[in-house]
């Protein structure tokens, strides 16, 4: 039995443009998915996933036939729900080139799903990290995190990233442009998170931006724009001390940066009323900035604030369900104690 554990994260800079080769920079936070796989002797899946879906379910089915388990739900909404687990699991079979490897899986989650934390990329790194190991053929992290990639890639039909998966695998801050991923480095910042409770789904999303962007050369602008602030604010981190605490100066100008980059996945149609009414009363309470973060469309928002004062507002903002300070987890994927 291996359990591994993977990260969730939020983006600072540069979600959706990135689908389209502009740069990203998300930061892995302290909140993981982990991810138990026991090895069967016959060539079954079985999925234990409780946080899955309102009330979470138990399914078991025949992996080698892609037969769909027997459940009381619509198909559909079975694929949906089990796509990501089903990716992760090919992709596991074909690194440990054991293509009937068979395997009880068990899924715990502190990611809320579809919230634009990366449920899914921390479920599919962690996944593919225990499973591999399960069978005595460990990847390295950076294959875990290609693999992890490939599997979003055949969910979202060809409209993904690598970012949510590479950072989910490495930890810490990357920058993701492309295949170009790298970790980088940055100081400590205050970061909140505030929930809806809603999720939006990433691949609808992402369409719908595609297609303007086809539509509009002003929605081609402005996901290069979106680029453009990614490439300001990185360049304010590498001229910071990853060691010291971030200056005032530096909060404020990553700040209006995020400020912006929100008004322009605003244009692009991915926010919502709450995310909004969120970023507006973090803003209100004095954060250096706010947005939402990931695929949007309803989910989390993120703010800059070293104080309590944003956390504060979002829990009395009508819509807000949560609100918590996310600490930046130095750790990627890594196996934990079952
Ligand atoms: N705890 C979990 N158990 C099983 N699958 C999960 C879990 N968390 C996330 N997933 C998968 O990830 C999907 C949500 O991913 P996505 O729409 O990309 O949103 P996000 O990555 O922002 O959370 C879920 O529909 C499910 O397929
Ligand atoms: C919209 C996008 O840029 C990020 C999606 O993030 P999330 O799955 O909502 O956490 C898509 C991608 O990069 O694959
Ligand atoms: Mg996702």
């Amino acid at each position: 039995m291996t359990t591994s554990s993977a990260p969730g994260k939020v983006y600072l800079f540069g979600e959706h443009a990135v689908v389209y080769g502009e740069p990203a920079i998300p930061c892995a936070i302290e909140r993981r998915a982990r991810v138990t796989v026991e090895p069967r002797e016959d060539d079954h899946v079985r999925v234990e996933a409780r946080d899955l879906t309102l009330d979470g379910f138990t399914v078991e089915y025949d992996g080698s036939t892609g037969d769909r388990p027997d459940v009381a739900v619509p198909s559909s909404l079975v694929d949906a729900a089990m796509g990501y687990v089903d990716a992760a699991v090919r992709q596991a079979r074909a690194a440990a080139e054991s293509p009937k490897a068979g395997f009880n899986i068990t899924v715990e989650s502190d990611i809320p799903l579809g919230a634009g934390l990366g449920s899914s990329a921390a479920v599919v790194v962690a996944l593919i990290d225990a499973a591999t190991r399960s069978l005595d053929a460990p990847i390295e992290t950076r294959e875990v995190a290609n693999r992890a990639y490939r599997a979003e890639f055949e969910v979202q039909d060809g409209q993904a990233s690598r970012a949510d998966t590479f950072c989910s695998a490495m930890g810490g801050a990357v920058r993701v442009e492309g295949d170009d991923c790298q970790t980088i480095e940055t100081p400590r910042l205050p970061i909140v998170v505030g929930f809806d409770g809603g999720a939006g789904d990433t691949g609808t999303l992402v369409s719908g931006v595609r297609e303007l962007k086809n539509t509009y050369s002003f929605a081609a602008d402005t996901v290069s724009s979106i680029g453009d602030i990614v490439r300001r604010g990185e360049l304010l981190l590498a001229e910071s001390d990853p060691t010291a605490a971030p200056s005032e100066q530096l909060l404020t100008e990553l700040g209006e940066l995020m400020n912006f980059n929100h008004g322009l996945l605003s244009a692009l149609g991915v926010s919502s009323r709450s995310l909004d009414a969120m970023v507006w009363s973090a803003r209100d309470a004095g954060a250096y900035g706010a947005k939402l973060t990931g695929a949007g469309g309803g989910g989390c928002i993120v703010a800059l604030d070293s104080t309590p004062e944003t956390r504060t507002a979002l829990r009395f903002t009508p819509g807000c369900e949560d609100a918590f300070r996310a600490e930046l987890s130095m750790d990627g994927v890594r196996v934990e104690e079952p």
